[in-house]
């Protein structure tokens, strides 16, 4: 107590020596600059270890205002999942260049929330004002502490009884504040990471980002077993296709920006303060003992130039790490999610070899760390003990002649320490601070590669900015005739060989896809699957697409559904809330058997579920006129009528319906073919595209399958907040379906055969039908 007391509001903070509660620390166990083992992570308690007899209690505010709240710590040496601030980017040194150039990144991506975000602002501007009250209250701790410390040398028992009473004036006022300092932070904190992880979500699944980005990581990571990464400067672009190869997306939106946030508010902070304490306890310092001003810049000097140097091998160590965390947690995901391949294969001694070796590059990554942290600690360790007593040995001269007394000895320990700490925030901060500019450019490399993917967005768009469509909501929204025509690629990326993709609603033509001189290529350009290719499907017109394995049948799907883009030519089709895919794999959402039913709409859908500043990317179209019983319907149409009852309580199919299970891993592949045909009659759109959607059902199935899309009537559907009446209904849904089968033949009109870069487009007989006989084997 008696040596917090001496220097104002750490005694709030911290405590002296140990013996106090330690309220801060509590709920967020930071490093510790000033403790024995200030390289580890202090969880959940006020777990300091003994000090040096007399260590000042200003420490402990050095500490607070220096400290990383969740994550400092986690630069070096913690094993808890941690900081992804502190990956790849390079082991560079830092340069003058590189350092500014980090800075305009850093100030790109952190901007934007203060921009955009009115409560973002509010909480800022109540943080600043904390911060300085904090700080005041700092400065008034400071006086009140050497007047007591005054009147306990001169034994002055009245003076010292009016000391404590102004000191429990100043605890009440300076509690509450130091206190609401913190929680006021933190709050912001929370608010930037949800309004950044959100934009960040939104920038990833704009435009099938998520796809462009996931399809590099698959070759990427299966060709070398890691994962380069993406930089700016040496961007690792895939073969032509433009877009990066991005290392763990799922990591950088969880741990990077949450990290990346919590950082730079700290970050910010440290600087605020260190620059008003500087001041304040510079003219404090100044008044009481001048030639204390020579010491600290030499100790300091001395401090940050030795930490630098004995440091420098932690920052390539640091850039390496959460990469190779990442690759093993990654392999373990790939187990879980392909657990039944693996145990028909047996296959569990080479995965589990491969998990070993991945185990062990991140145990040799660590115990580097280990070494090059026991080395960097044996001078700071020294270092931080010593703080203790440089400034009372050199004015200790002056207090032994009686020319000043003990008051003065602790004032000027304090304001020397604070100092101290404003000057070498680098010295406590060497880790975290290359850690986190590492996490800066492995952060702003995800945002630029997120940017290169997107085709709606170009070079000179921040980091952050939404895709334009989004800000004025243009893209698939009809115009008065019900007719939208949105070009996704430019006129003239076409010549940079990019097909060109048009959606047209194209109703009075009675055309739902037009295909003018195709040329496909494969994402690396390396091969072209598909030459010169023109075709138009009619309403009505069902199309059959046939070849030989690897001819490019899919690819052609994914052409007409914007995915895959290298190559030329041009098509034409209706817009997205007019067609439905099937693909090859069905895909079963997480949630309830009717959430399959209705993927991908959802039942409601409002701005008012996503946090402020969310902008809704897609015009979803709100199913409010689908009932339970109506996808009980749809269930018996697709032969699944039993599944409700399965998966409810056997009486009451309502129940089964909004059952949640792990769908993919329950239902089998044929029933997951016949629920996504559900989809079909849920959704209702003018063109269905089916990439080999029947292969896991049996030749009667798959007959009743398409009779169903045959005979299905459409109805337009209403749009939300349209009080137009439906339009008239059409017999039938137009299909274009991929397969091997011959029964197949019998459901369409028209065979595109694809072979070697060629095709043949010819019609299908009238005299193929449907066998009458079919039946299972
Ligand atoms: N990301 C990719 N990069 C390079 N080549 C690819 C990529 N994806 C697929 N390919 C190749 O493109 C070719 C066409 O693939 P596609 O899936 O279109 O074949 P398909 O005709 O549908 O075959 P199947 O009948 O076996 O399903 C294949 O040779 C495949 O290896």
């Amino acid at each position: 107590w008696c040596s917090g007391i001496g220097v104002g509001g750490s005694v709030i903070a911290g405590g002296g020596g140990g013996q106090f509660v330690c309220p801060t620390r509590r709920s967020t166990g930071h490093r510790d600059p000033f403790s024995t083992h200030s390289h580890h992570r202090l969880h959940g308690e006020c777990n300091i270890r003994s000090r040096p007899i007399g260590q000042h209690n200003d420490n402990r505010a050095a500490w607070e205002r220096t400290k990383v709240f969740e994550l400092g710590s986690k630069a070096n040496g913690d094993d808890d999942g941690g900081s992804s601030m502190i990956n790849d980017g390079g082991g560079d040194p830092m340069t003058l260049a590189k350092a500014s150039r980090l800075l305009s990144t850093f100030w790109s991506m952190a901007y934007p929330y203060y921009h955009e975000s009115r409560p973002g602002r509010r909480l800022f501007y109540g943080m600043i004002l904390l911060t300085l009250v904090n700080s005041a209250v700092s400065v008034m701790f400071s006086y009140i502490g050497k007047d007591f410390w005054n009147a306990l040398s001169s034994k002055d028992a009245a003076e010292f009884y009016v000391m404590m009473i102004k000191f429990g004036g100043a605890l009440i006022v300076g509690a509450p504040v130091s206190v609401l300092y913190r929680f006021q932070r933190e709050q912001l904190a929370v608010h930037w990471r949800e309004w950044m992880t959100d934009r960040t979500l939104q920038l990833y699944n704009s435009n099938r980002v998520y796809y462009s980005l996931e399809r590099d990581i698959a070759g990427v990571s299966s060709a070398s077993g890691t994962t380069p990464d993406y930089d700016s400067t040496r961007a690792e672009v895939d073969g032509g296709s433009g877009v990066a190869r991005i290392d763990n997306p799922d990591q950088r939106i969880t741990e990077d920006v949450r990290t990346f946030t919590a950082f730079s508010l700290q970050l910010f902070i440290t600087v605020v303060t260190s620059v008003i304490d500087l001041v304040s306890f510079s003219l404090i310092l100044y008044s009481i003992q001048p030639q204390l001003f020579a010491t600290i810049i030499v100790y300091a000097m001395f401090g940050t130039f030795t930490t630098v140097y004995i440091g420098r091998s932690l920052l390539p160590l640091n850039f390496d790490k959460l990469r190779r965390e990442a690759d093993l947690r990654y392999l373990l995901v790939r187990i879980r999610e392909n657990a039944e391949s693996i145990a028909f294969y047996g296959g569990e001694d080479v995965e589990g070899k491969e998990a070993t070796s991945r185990l062990s590059r991140v145990v040799e990554n660590r115990r580097d760390i280990n070494v090059a942290q026991r080395n960097l600690e044996f001078f700071t360790t020294c270092y931080q003990y010593l703080i203790q007593v440089v400034p009372v040995a050199v004015v200790a001269p002056q207090y032994f002649s009686g020319a000043i007394q003990l008051g003065v000895i602790s004032q000027s320990n304090g304001a020397f320490n604070h100092i101290l700490s404003d000057l070498t925030v680098i010295v406590n901060q060497f880790e975290q601070l290359s850690s986190f500019s590492a996490g800066i450019e492995r952060l702003s490399s995800f945002f630029l590669a997120m940017r290169d993917a997107d085709s709606s967005r170009s070079s000179t768009d921040g980091l952050l900015a939404l895709p334009k469509e989004m800000l004025n909501d243009s893209l698939r929204v009809d115009d008065d005739n019900g007719d939208a025509s949105v070009m996704l690629h430019s006129e003239d990326s076409d010549v940079g060989g990019v097909i060109q993709l048009n959606f047209e609603r194209m109703t009075g033509q009675n055309v739902l896809l037009r295909i003018n001189k195709l040329s496909l290529m494969t994402p690396d350009r390396k091969r072209t699957l598909i030459d010169n290719l023109d075709l138009t499907v009619h309403e009505g017109e069902n199309m059959l697409i046939v070849g030989n394995s690897g001819s490019g049948k899919s690819s052609l799907l994914r052409a007409i559904a914007g995915l895959w883009t290298s190559g030329s030519g041009k098509i034409t089709r209706v817009p997205d809330d007019e067609v439905y895919f099937l693909p090859q794999r069905p895909y079963c959402a997480l949630g309830s058997l009717k959430d399959q039913l209705l993927y991908p709409s959802t039942e409601s859908l409002s701005p008012e579920d996503y946090p402020e500043g969310h902008r809704l990317s897609r015009a979803h179209l709100l199913r409010e006129s689908i009932t339970d019983q109506d996808l009980l319907n749809v269930l018996e149409k697709v032969d699944l009528k039993m599944l409700p009852y399965r998966f409810g309580d056997g009486k009451d199919p309502i129940k089964g319906l909004n059952a949640v299970l792990d769908w993919g891993n329950t239902l089998s592949l044929g029933e997951q073919q016949r629920l996504a045909f559900g989809r079909l009659i849920v959704n209702q759109p003018r063109l269905v595209i089916l990439d080999e959607a029947t292969s896991a059902l049996d030749v009667v199935s798959e007959a009743n399958m398409y009779s169903l899309l045959k005979n299905m009537a459409r109805k337009e559907l209403k749009r939300a907040g349209s009080d137009d009446q439906p339009k008239l209904s059409r017999p039938g849904m137009t299909f274009i379906s991929v397969g091997h089968r011959p029964t197949l033949l019998a459901y369409h009109d028209v065979k595109l055969r694809l072979s070697d870069g060629s095709y043949s487009l010819e019609s299908v007989e009238k005299s193929v039908t449907i066998p009458r006989d079919i039946k299972m084997l």
